[in-house]
């Protein structure tokens, strides 16, 4: 069955209250004082609730790296020339990047996708080592145009559905987000602006590093991009299509396609976060679905994670996106995972409870004995 993009919106479920509820009475019954283990434990109900079973499992792990080109990058917005991003591309299958590293780490597969290179990747994908899921050959300069017609913002969506769709068909039970794609944090915050308001200059960071002029010449083309384009916030394919990218579509699919299979999704940095908000745009209750791996360097970040609900697992300075912060931040919800499915609750291990515990108990023994003796 192909999923369309109408079909998975439609069937994205919010987490169901009555499992939320079954996992956290499990959880307090655990063996530890009440919440000890803080943040792992909201993210084990969420699992469970995700997944609907008090043993969820997230050891199948998969990260999905899509690669775009963009024209923006005629304006000066990065400080690395546009062929760093087929180079790059051969460099995660030879398996020398940094997601290569850290994913071997987390114990994730990787996935490259094409969804629009500027170049041929003929030989690589012929190698069988990359998905093809090409849309074009870079988006155009948003600063003229939409970077892409609407019709090639929905098959970039559709790619990334039906990405999830066969991951999970062989068994992944946890996806990863990543992305490769010289120029892409100016249409990342370019989204951000569209979708929020937020002024341009607080959200717009320096990506590879530029200098101050490179900075300044992203805040001028992202402000240029939404002054041509209007795209309308209301409307996320509109914004996609008018000032995204390829690979940021995919992504959004991506994330669509895994909350539409349910199965949790670790979302990456500021690229990876701008295809988090447009699934959100399109489908609220996706949110349920995603966890942010960390927190990035670039400004923007911060904000999308707060327009999303997102608490962000880590905080280390990131800035490099690929999929490295959400195979960094894996660890942690497979450690979820297991608490909440293999810790002994407090019967299962006779450990006393704390006192104030047994007295709520007693007083509810007592509530009931004096109900029943009621005439
Ligand atoms: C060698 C290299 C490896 C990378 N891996 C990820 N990025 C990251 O940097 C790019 C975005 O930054 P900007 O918008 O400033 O171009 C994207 O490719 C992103 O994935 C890289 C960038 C470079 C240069
Ligand atoms: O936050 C990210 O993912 C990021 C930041 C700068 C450059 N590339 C990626």
């Amino acid at each position: 069955m192909v999923l369309t993009l109408d079909k998975v919106i439609q069937g994205i479920e919010p987490l169901k209250d009555e499992w939320r509820k079954k996992a956290r009475s499990h959880i307090d019954n655990l063996t530890m004082p009440r919440g000890s283990l803080g943040e792992v434990l909201v993210i084990a109900e969420r699992l469970a609730a995700i997944k609907e079973t008090l043993k969820p499992s997230v050891n199948r792990k998969a990260i999905v790296t899509m690669a775009g080109d963009h024209g923006v990058v005629e304006e000066g917005v990065s400080a690395y020339p546009q062929e760093v991003t087929p180079q790059m591309v051969a460099n995660f299958v030879a398996g020398g990047a940094a997601i290569n590293v850290l994913a071997s780490v987390a114990g994730a597969r990787v996935i490259v996708v094409d969804m629009g290179v500027a170049q041929d990747l003929g030989e690589l994908v012929q190698q069988g080592e990359i998905l093809s899921y090409k849309v074009d050959y870079g988006t155009k300069n948003m600063c003229k145009g939409p970077a892409m017609t609407r019709e090639q913002a929905v098959q970039s969506l559709e790619a990334g559905i039906r990405i999830a769709g066969h991951l999970v068909e062989e068994g992944v039970d946890l996806l990863g987000t990543g992305d490769m794609g010289i120029g892409n944090t100016t249409p990342s915050s370019a989204i951000l602006a569209a979708l929020s308001g937020l002024s341009v200059a607080e959200i717009t960071g320096r990506g590879t590093g530029v200098d101050d002029v490179g900075l300044s010449k992203k805040i001028q083309a992202i402000k240029k991009a939404l002054e041509i384009n209007k795209p309308d916030p209301n409307d996320a394919v509109d914004v996609l299509a008018k000032v995204g990218g390829f690979e940021i579509g995919g992504i959004a699919g991506l994330i669509l396609g895994a909350a539409y299979c349910r199965v949790p999704v670790v979302v990456d940095g500021l690229i990876s976060t701008a295809g988090a908000l447009l699934a959100h745009a399109l489908a609220p209750a996706s949110a349920d679905y995603m966890f942010a791996g960390h927190v990035s360097r670039e400004p923007g970040h911060r904000h999308m994670l707060r327009r999303l609900g997102l608490r962000p697992l880590l905080d280390l300075d990131l800035r490099l996106g690929e999929g490295t912060g959400a195979a960094l931040a894996m660890p942690i919800i497979e450690g979820a995972a297991q608490v909440i499915g293999k810790m002994a609750t407090f019967e299962q291990a006779s450990v006393s409870r704390s006192v104030e515990e047994r007295q709520s108990e007693q007083d509810l023994i007592g509530e009931g004995t004096k109900a029943v003796s009621i005439p």
